[in-house]
């Protein structure tokens, strides 16, 4: 299937025809620690399939950052299987399949934000002007037209938040790997990301996978929301949504919307009570 492109502006041929993005099979993850071993993730099986948005939500050490981790190669299973566009995590890591957005920006304070984006294309070994192009669209594309020239310290919050889903924008993958974005930001600028975030993936038709510790914006976002719970963690519900894809950000208020955060905060407490 040809994949148009807004980043290269050309129609890529997607590598994957018909494998699902990401396929986990009975994935296990248990890390040896000095006080024993820690099971991060038990018997987790999931699809995403191309142009979902998935969120992952569940109280801190449920394994969410660990799974994003192993998706991108940074962990390695100690059971089970997963694929990434049909491939092992190496081989799609190797293939650039996916751009990281972290928690904080990351973004380097003695490098401009054009050059901050650039940094990757460099090392990746991008002529000149096809990194000036990929920076032009990808700040155009997170609303950032026109500071390219700026220092981090001189943006908000919110505005660095942007330039470092531009710089993971920049590798032009189908997948966008987001750990907690906007966990650090006050309710008004990350409602306002948030809006952003959802037209941005209706633009690109990117697949995402996105962490988050909060519900409504779980809901919010996601084509499809899964539940984790620590201890070991594990997946404890997987929620297909309802909601249309035009979400204004008065949808919260809607019957459905809340009836999804209900079930969300149901499969919360059900991993609690699991520990009991
Ligand atoms: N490199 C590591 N070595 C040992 N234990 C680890 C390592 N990375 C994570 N863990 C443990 O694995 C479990 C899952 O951690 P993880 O960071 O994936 O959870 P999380 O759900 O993302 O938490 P948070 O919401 O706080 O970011 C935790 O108990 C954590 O302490």
């Amino acid at each position: 299937m040809a994949v148009a492109s807004e980043i290269d502006g050309s129609a890529s041929v997607n590598i994957a025809l018909q494998a699902p993005v990401i396929e986990a099979k009975g994935l296990d993850l248990t890390f040896q620690t000095n006080d024993g071993p820690v099971q991060a993730l038990r018997d987790v099986n999931l699809t995403i399939d191309k142009g979902d948005f998935v969120s992952f939500i569940g109280p801190s050490g449920c394994g969410k950052t660990t799974f994003l981790r192993v998706v991108a190669a940074l962990e390695h299973p100690t059971g089970g299987s997963i694929t990434v566009n049909g491939m092992t995590p190496d081989e799609a890591r190797r293939n650039r399949a996916y751009g990281y957005v972290f928690q904080a920006a990351g973004l380097y304070p003695w490098r401009t934000i054009e050059k901050n984006i650039k940094l990757p294309l460099e090392i990746m070994g991008f002529d000149r002007a096809e990194q000036d192009r990929r920076v032009k669209n990808v700040l155009e594309l997170v609303d950032l037209a026109g500071f390219g020239k700026k220092y981090p310290w001189q943006l908000s919050g919110g505005m660095q938040q942007r330039a470092s889903i531009a710089r993971a924008l920049a590798f032009d993958a189908d997948l966008l790997l987001m750990d907690e974005p906007f966990g650090a930001l006050d309710e008004i600028v990350r409602d306002h990301l948030n809006e952003q975030l959802l037209e941005l993936w209706a633009r690109t038709h990117k697949t995402i996978g996105f962490v988050t510790h909060s519900i409504p914006e779980a809901v919010y976002l996601s084509t499809k929301i899964v539940v984790m719970s620590p201890r070991p963690g594990r997946i404890t519900d997987v929620i297909e949504s309802t909601l249309p894809p035009e979400r204004p950000l008065d949808i919260r208020d809607t019957p459905e919307f809340l009836e999804i955060a209900h079930r969300v905060r149901e499969g919360l407490r059900a991993g609690h009570a699991y520990d009991d």
